[in-house]
């Protein structure tokens, strides 16, 4: 289930907006929201993949020959921003356990809203994979726009985007940077509050993971 408009799919599957509701709460502690983070990753990926290319196979079962489909070896990365992209990651693994996995660190300045990259560490081949950005907030859009760039900068050229909340505001300056990019998320919301945090959103993601607030 989706709504699509453009490159931007909101994936309102029944159980992705269910689990979406349960680390909206803010009663939810830190091991039931890293935990459900990464189920909603896991569906939003399911989702995503079905346009992944298909190739046939000769295999034989138990009781013969047959030609049957496989994936047609298209390579995959999955690219977390930290902090908070990681509590994504392991949910995008349990469908495609052999991704590589390039981290990219990016902090937010809480007055400017700027984001700063702190780490780029990329598996050296990203210029051929389809990667999957994943980040649970897409807020102004600053975060990940920078790291589009960083990811082009390298070679890059093959793109989405997967966030579970988006702020109107984020997306519409993704969109405007690299037009390029599809950008998928769990649910659009209203918008961002005057400290860049998105209403009614989940908090702060990455404090929220790792307990840090
Ligand atoms: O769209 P933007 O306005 O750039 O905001 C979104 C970014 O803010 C959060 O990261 P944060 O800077 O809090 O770092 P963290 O993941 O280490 O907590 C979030 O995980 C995004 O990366
Ligand atoms: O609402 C927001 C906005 C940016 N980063 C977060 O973690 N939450
Ligand atoms: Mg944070």
């Amino acid at each position: 289930m989706a709504l699509k408009v453009g490159k931007f799919t909101v994936l309102n599957h029944p159980l992705i907006q269910h689990k979406l509701t349960i680390i909206r709460n803010k009663n939810t502690g830190t091991k039931v929201f890293r935990e459900v983070a990464n189920e909603i990753a896991e569906l939003m990926v399911y989702e995503i993949t079905r346009d992944l290319p298909l190739e046939d196979v000769v295999v034989n079962t138990p009781m013969g020959k047959t030609t049957q489909k496989t994936l047609s070896g298209k390579k995959l990365a999955v690219i977390p921003i930290l902090r908070a992209g990681l509590g994504m990651v392991d949910g995008v693994l349990e469908l495609i356990p052999a991704a590589k996995v390039g981290h990219i660190g990016m902090y937010r300045d809480e007055k400017t809203l700027k984001p700063h990259e702190y780490f780029v560490k990329m598996p050296t081949d990203i210029d051929q994979r389809n990667l999957f950005i994943v980040d649970p907030m897409l807020a102004t859009g600053g975060s990940a726009i920078m790291a589009i760039d960083a990811l082009k900068k390298r070679g890059a050229s093959n793109m989405r985007l997967v966030v579970l909340v988006a702020a109107p505001e984020g997306v519409r300056a993704v969109q405007e940077a690299h037009p390029d990019v599809d950008i998928y998320a769990a649910a659009l919301d209203e918008k961002l509050n005057e400290d860049g945090y998105i209403i009614p959103g989940l908090g702060d993601a990455g404090d929220r993971l790792f307990g840090t607030k």
